[in-house]
């Protein structure tokens, strides 16, 4: 990551958002005055104990929650007007595929709500299905997929209309060790070649820091800003990354410092 920040472009900004949830009389601060931003093509996690609003806090980025108070922009508009635009794709913790579709119509899907005739996206469907390892599934049903599998053809499904940002969700918690580092190092690898801006909401320490450029740790009751922490790590990470100082350094240092505040075990926030 370049250190002059001065050169670089926002493409997110919050600006004291919170989020209240319920009627009047019980009412639930969820999140309180949220303010950071995101830089265009930066990775960005967001840490957090479960139930600290960390879902809240991409669903209100994504435009499909609106806050109880402050202002959110995607390149300086409303997120309403960036959704409508399709400049951002989604990736939720469980993958919402169509039974009915095979992996290749599941990921034709947002080209087709389009309009766009079926000839011309073909071989951008098949470079997205070979991008996520899928080319020999595409007649496959979501139903005769592994949960790794399922959540290829959803992200491969967000990156169809090649959207600038991608908000993930935990996508990659209900995955087995294996299968998540894979799909981690490819993560970044897509990261590398496109350059999109990603924000990842994650419970996993080492998670964050592992593809991370910068991470964002929320407290919980309400969820606040706790710190914010670069990632010493460079854009080339692979497997052995994990075992370097920095990473060993940074990890210990978000536990430690994330003890002091609440008393979460192991390397899980949650
Ligand atoms: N639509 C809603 N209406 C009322 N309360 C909600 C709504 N959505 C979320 N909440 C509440 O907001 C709090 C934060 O939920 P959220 O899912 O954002 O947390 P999280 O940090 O993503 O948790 P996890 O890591 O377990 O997924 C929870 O107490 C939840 O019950």
């Amino acid at each position: 990551m370049s250190s002059d920040f001065s050169r670089r472009k926002v493409e997110i900004s919050l600006e004291d958002v919170s989020m209240v949830f319920g009627k009047k009389g019980r009412q639930e601060t969820v999140l309180q005055d949220i303010t950071f931003d995101v830089e265009q093509n930066e990775f960005v996690s967001v840490l957090g104990p479960s139930g600290c609003g960390k879902s809240t806090l991409l669903r209100l980025m994504a435009d499909l929650l609106q806050p109880s108070k402050g202002h959110i922009t995607i390149q300086k508009d409303h997120p309403r007007e960036v959704r409508l635009r399709r400049k951002f794709g989604i990736v939720f913790q469980t993958p919402t595929l169509f039974e009915w579709r095979s992996v290749r119509e599941n990921i034709e899907l947002p080209l087709e709500v389009m309009g766009h005739p079926r000839h011309a996206y073909r071989e951008l469907v098949d470079h997205l299905m070979d991008t996520v390892g899928l080319t020999k599934f595409k007649d496959y049903y979501p139903w005769q997929l592994s949960g790794g599998m399922q959540q290829r053809v959803a992200i491969a499904r967000a990156l169809s209309l090649d959207p600038p940002i991608l908000f993930m969700d935990e996508p990659f918690s209900a995955l087995d060790e294996f299968t998540k580092e894979r799909l981690q190092l490819d993560l970044l690898d897509m990261k590398r070649k496109t350059n999109k801006t990603i924000v990842f909401v994650t419970h996993s320490i080492s998670e964050a820091v592992f593809l991370s450029n910068r991470i964002i740790v929320l407290t919980a009751n309400p969820g606040r800003v706790h710190a914010i922490y670069p990632v010493p790590l460079g854009e080339d990470r692979n497997l052995q990354t994990r075992e370097s100082l920095p990473f060993q350094k940074l990890t210990a240092a978000i536990h430690h410092d994330y003890k002091e505040e609440s008393d979460p075990s192991e390397d899980q926030l949650g």
